[in-house]
């Protein structure tokens, strides 16, 4: 502990130090930091030179990564060990992508056998419908799936799918998430419920949204093919197989996982079973090798050549070292536009915590809000704040290096904004350059004096630049683990249970109160803006 505060001070310090300076000088000072900053992982390149840390920093870091005993921590994660300690249960969702027969326990009890047997019924089930050898009530092949679900029964699939979807899929899917009638009427309305496979995905299998949607979607295909016709359009996957079969989902057409996996880590399982489908087994089982690769890498790599710990302690520098409590995560790449979604989900439900496991509360910040969208949109949308606001948020930027798809010459074009903003963050533009070039414009001293600084640019912005050499299912897969493991290892150093979501049930409990009350017209007790609110919106 005592090692653990004298890391703490010593990274605070040399943050400070390092905030000092500016990013671009670093590499003057330190002729090999391109080399010690930039790793190249499982088809992934990584650039971190461009971050806010010199080589005191990084040092520092790195010695914040040993005293919170990361290594420790990621064996106890490997071993099956019960770290998600409030809810008592393994976290072993990596189990999910490792190759058939690897020795894996949770709590000391094999898993590998269940996993490969969900895996093979999963791979059968995906080229059955893909055949045909699987068709709808009245004998005619699925031409859609409608995928029911929300958090990480949603986020992981819809990103998964836009990443790999094809140009033009034999078997389109759609998604719907939201408790608002709107989605699910605007997804159904072009489909025909005759040749639509709908599967509802729900860990628990008690979510409002997800039973909601799911009662719509029954009606909506018993309303077409009778109530038993109806059966043959349905899948369910859950860990809770009792309630799927209340539902009426038949035992053949139910999917499990595993109460180890948790909700935002399950895009590895059966979750993703409509992706499977609608883009084919090879590039599922893609997507998890390319994982599976990340997965060795972050647990042999040592902490100084460590892709998920490098990237987690850049975060650490930015977010405890010098208070900046937002991040952006652009990718530039269309395919990848919902990225930071999913990230939403996977750092700030993981580790937007206050207290440890052990109930006292942190000493330092936690996870910092996560925002982004697609490049090159957002640079004329945010990013004017982004170069010129008051508070620097540090980048995550990410990149594809080569792509065939679409009109030629696009491609570059998009590579060249992606670099054209890393440079420009990192090294902004002088008051002097700017004098110079409006003084060659023959603009007056008197209004140079004000145009000048407001077409400066500070600079020194960090950044993080991941770029995958192709987006493959193996990149692909790699990444989202790289993103996993970098939110376990920010965890361990900010000392907090990253696999719990305590903060999601209040809001759940008072909906159900709130629900029979606008029902009723019954209003219960509440502070004066709610119940004035639910007296005008009760029915
Ligand atoms: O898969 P489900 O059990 O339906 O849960 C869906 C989501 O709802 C909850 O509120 C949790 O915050 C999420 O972690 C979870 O992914």
């Amino acid at each position: 502990m005592a090692d653990l505060d004298a890391a703490w001070t010593r990274l605070e310090a040399a943050a400070k130090a390092a905030g000092e300076k500016r990013i671009v000088e670093f590499f003057e000072a330190e002729p090999r930091r391109l080399e010690t900053l930039t790793l190249d992982v499982a088809g992934l390149h990584i650039d971190l030179s461009k971050q806010a840390w010199d080589e005191a920093g990084l040092e520092a870091a790195l010695d914040l990564a040993h005293a919170a005993d990361v290594e420790g921590a990621w064996a106890r994660m490997f071993g099956g060990e019960a770290i998600n300690s409030s809810e008592g249960r393994a976290v072993l969702h990596t189990a999910l992508r490792a190759p058939a027969g690897a020795d894996v326990k949770a709590g000391g009890a094999p898993v590998m056998a269940e996993v490969e047997a969900v895996r093979a019924r999963m791979k059968a089930f995906a080229e059955a419908v893909r055949s045909g050898a699987i068709r709808g009530a009245t004998g005619k092949p699925f031409k859609a799936i409608l995928h029911i679900g929300i958090g990480g029964s949603d986020l992981g699939p819809r990103l998964l799918w836009d990443a790999l979807r094809p140009i033009k899929p034999q078997i389109d899917l759609r998604f719907v998430a939201n408790v608002d009638g709107a989605e699910f009427a605007l997804t159904t309305a072009d489909m025909d419920p005759e040749t639509t496979l709908v599967i509802v995905v729900s860990k628990t299998f008690t979510t409002q949204e997800t039973l909601a949607n799911a009662g719509a979607a029954r009606a909506w295909l018993a309303a077409a093919l009778g109530e038993t016709g109806a059966n043959a359009h349905l899948a369910a996957i859950s860990t809770a197989l009792d309630k799927t079969a209340a539902f009426g989902v038949a035992d053949d057409r139910v999917f499990g996982f595993w109460d180890w996996v948790g909700g935002r880590y399950s895009l590895w399982s059966s979750v993703s079973l409509s992706v499977a489908v609608a883009c084919g087994w090879d590039a599922f089982q893609g997507f998890l090798d390319g994982a599976a690769e990340m997965d060795q890498h972050f647990a042999t790599a040592s902490l100084e050549a460590n892709a998920p710990v490098l990237i987690a302690l850049a975060q650490i520098f930015n977010r405890n070292g010098l208070d900046r409590r937002a991040r952006s995560v652009v990718p530039y790449s269309h395919r990848l536009r919902r990225l930071a979604s999913f990230l939403q989900q996977l750092e700030m439900e993981s580790n937007g915590k206050s207290v440890g496991p052990d109930g006292q509360p942190v000493k330092r910040g936690t996870a910092t809000v996560v925002f982004g969208d697609e490049g090159t949109n957002v640079q004329h949308a945010y990013f004017q704040c982004m170069h010129q606001g008051t508070d620097i948020t540090p980048m995550e930027l990410i990149g594809v290096a080569k792509s065939d798809e679409g009109p030629a010459g696009m491609h570059e074009k998009l590579l060249s904004n992606l670099l054209a903003q890393a440079e420009a963050f990192m090294v902004g533009r002088t008051t002097e350059d700017v004098v110079a070039e409006l003084q060659a414009k023959g603009v007056s001293e008197a209004q140079i004096a004000t145009l000048a600084p407001q077409r400066t640019f500070a600079g020194n912005r960090p950044s993080t630049l991941v770029l995958m050499d192709r987006l493959t299912p193996q990149a692909f897969g790699a990444l989202i683990a790289l993103y996993e493991h970098k939110t376990f290892v920010e965890g361990v150093i900010w000392g907090i249970n990253s696999f719990d979501q305590w903060g999601v049930e209040l809001g759940k409990v008072m909906a159900g109160r709130i629900l029979p009350e606008l029902e009723s017209g019954a209003v219960g007790q509440h502070d004066p803006s709610t119940t004035a609110l639910i007296e005008r919106l009760k029915v």
